[in-house]
């Protein structure tokens, strides 16, 4: 498959390289307001990118019949837009927060504590997420998702960055070192805590759930969630 990477740091490096091992090509190294893409040379493309650039990147693809698939976080105020452009033009589009399978799992566990714990009005919800030091964005992408997994599943009705409301999830972000990416969900109550979370040790989960997605997209049109490549629930 010959892909191209809108955005080469961090995450666009690491996704070169497992694309390389899985036998890919990669024709295109985007990282700035590029005109001279061919996109006719393009099987998919992959957007690792920034806030700001994101969404210009997946109106590029889509506008050249390329399948997108964007990780890149923080700007989700443009994500209907995208929808609605990737159906006009018949087009095949994946955002996730996290392209993980660990954090996917996360993420169906998150729901299902949700629903558990929905009736149980002594506990409160907290969250907490960790990144390295360059991240742009907070409260994390994948945070934000886990929250809507609480809203989904409960009486809470929106998400805050630190302090809280009633029915509202306090989420803390932390910025320490390289770290790759942790996210905690703790219940509260007088007596105990109930606490799931994740670790990411390193970005290759990232990568890899980001190239396994670029492969499942070819061929198909729609806009899909990573629930629907790895057939979770
Ligand atoms: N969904 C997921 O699973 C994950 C998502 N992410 C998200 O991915 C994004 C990138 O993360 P990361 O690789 O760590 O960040 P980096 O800062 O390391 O890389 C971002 C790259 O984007 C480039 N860039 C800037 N403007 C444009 C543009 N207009 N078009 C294309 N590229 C551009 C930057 O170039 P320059 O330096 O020259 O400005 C830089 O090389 C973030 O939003 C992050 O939150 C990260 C990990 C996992
Ligand atoms: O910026 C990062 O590094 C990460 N961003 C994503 C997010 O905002 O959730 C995913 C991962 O946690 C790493």
């Amino acid at each position: 498959m010959n892909i191209a990477l809108f955005g080469y740091g961090k995450m666009g490096k690491m996704i070169e390289k497992i694309a390389l091992k899985r036998n890919h090509n990669i024709v295109a190294k985007i990282d700035l307001d590029a005109t001279d893409i061919n996109f006719s040379e393009i099987d998919v493309a992959i957007d690792f990118s920034m806030p700001n650039a994101a969404y210009g990147n997946i109106k590029n693809c889509l506008e050249h019949n390329v399948p997108i698939i964007s990780g890149t976080t923080g700007w989700l105020q443009d994500y209907q837009k995208a929808v609605a452009l990737c159906k006009k033009n018949n087009g095949a589009f994946i955002y996730a927060s996290n392209f993980s399978l660990g954090v996917n799992l996360f993420f169906e566990l998150n729901s299902y504590l949700a629903k558990l714990m929905a009736p149980q009005d002594q506990y409160g919800v907290v969250m907490e997420e960790i990144h390295h030091t360059q991240k742009l964005d907070a409260p994390s992408g994948t945070a934000i998702t886990l929250a809507e997994g609480v809203i989904d599943n409960t009486n809470y009705t929106k998400w805050k960055l630190d302090s809280a409301g009633d029915r509202e999830i306090p989420i803390t972000a932390k910025r320490i070192g390289d770290t790759p990416g942790t996210h905690t969900v703790t219940y509260e109550s007088e007596v105990d805590s109930i606490e799931i979370k994740h670790t990411a040790h390193n970005r290759e989960g990232f990568a890899l759930g980001a190239v396994i997605a670029a492969e499942w997209i070819v061929g198909k049109s729609g806009v899909f969630t990573m629930k629907d490549v790895l057939n979770l629930s």
